[in-house]
């Protein structure tokens, strides 16, 4: 089976790419700018349909969540416009699409974790860009499958994780939210979930199981747990430790509003495709013991 992943640099597609060589007949091709740029409607159908795919997985976006409130129309044309031109291409190339979507289409007032039944309400650009990027996928192609997910974090690319590890070699003492929840979700472990269940995408043109599903970590932590989380793995591995000092959101003001609660119930998804996320806590020490090594290699 072929995959074309949209976006050559982004955390899921290196994901996918990495996991992809631990299966046999699993090849996932990555294609992104100049060949494929979701702002050029032209390039997109050419460039997937030249990977001759059997599934096509749209992970390139706009994902500079602050950014996104003052170029409200260059997050429209790639989270929006991008991924509907991306899923008529799959619809063309007549295979299923798996696109991937955002926690922060919700607007973080429910108690709960958020089920695919509630109704989304974006507080942000960045948010209302990827639900307005799920109508147009949804409208283009019966085939599809939608996947919010939320504050994902890898040995790739720029996230939250890293971030902290970073600072961590700055700092002795670093203030993070505490009264944001979410679930950290590994690209690695989000990889692994799209290809568990690809061959059965493939498989049926008609599966009852196309749809919106809701797919992150296992557990619900604050930004704050989630830092000490992995400070102390850092720690315990060898790497930069530094003490997380917790703040309100109020005492941090960033440009996008955040939910305060954008964690998500992946029981559909389970119960579905009988195969749930790892626990987060498990999965961020993994990640970190990475990093931490490749900290070291380089400075050795
Ligand atoms: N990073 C996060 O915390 C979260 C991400 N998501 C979603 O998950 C998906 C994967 O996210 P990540 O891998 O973290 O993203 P990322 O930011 O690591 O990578 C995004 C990729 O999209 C590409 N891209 C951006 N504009 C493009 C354009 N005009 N044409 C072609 N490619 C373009 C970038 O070059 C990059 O390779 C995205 O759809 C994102 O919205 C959802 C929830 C949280």
């Amino acid at each position: 089976m072929r995959i074309a992943v949209t976006g050559c640099e982004g955390q899921l597609a290196l994901g996918l790419v990495e996991r992809s060589h631990r299966r046999s007949g699993m090849e996932v091709v990555t294609i992104g700018r100049p060949h494929l740029d979701l702002t050029e409607p032209a390039t997109i159908l050419p460039a997937i349909e030249r990977c001759r795919p059997d599934l096509v997985v749209s992970a390139a976006a706009y994902t500079a969540v602050d950014q996104a409130e003052s170029e409200p129309e260059a997050a429209f044309a790639v989270n929006a416009f991008g991924a509907g031109a991306v899923a008529e291409a799959a619809a063309c190339l007549e295979v299923p699409i798996v696109h991937i979507s955002t926690d922060y289409v919700f607007d973080g007032s429910k108690p709960r974790s958020y089920a695919e039944g509630d109704t989304p309400a974006p507080l942000s650009v960045y948010g209302a860009s990827k639900l307005a990027g799920e109508s147009a996928v949804a409208e283009a192609t019966p085939r599809h499958l939608i996947l919010r997910t939320g504050w994902v974090y890898s040995p790739f690319g720029k996230n939250f994780v890293k971030t902290i590890l970073r600072l961590a070699e700055e700092r002795e003492d670093i203030a993070v939210v505490a009264d944001q929840r979410g679930n950290p979700s590994s690209a690695i472990d989000l990889a692994d979930a799209i290809l568990d269940i690809s061959a059965r995408l493939t498989k049926s043109r008609q599966d009852a199981a196309f749809g919106l599903y809701h797919l992150a970590g296992s557990g619900v932590v604050s930004r704050a747990d989630f830092a000490r989380h992995a400070l102390a793995a850092s720690r315990a591995a060898g790497g930069p430790w530094a003490h997380v000092r917790d703040i309100a959101t109020g005492g941090f003001p960033t440009p996008a509003s955040r939910p305060a609660n954008s964690s998500l119930s992946s029981a559909k998804f389970n119960a579905t495709f009988g195969q749930a996320m790892p626990a987060w806590q498990g999965s961020v020490e993994r990640t970190v013991r990475r990093l931490v090594e490749s900290i070291s290699s380089e400075t050795s």
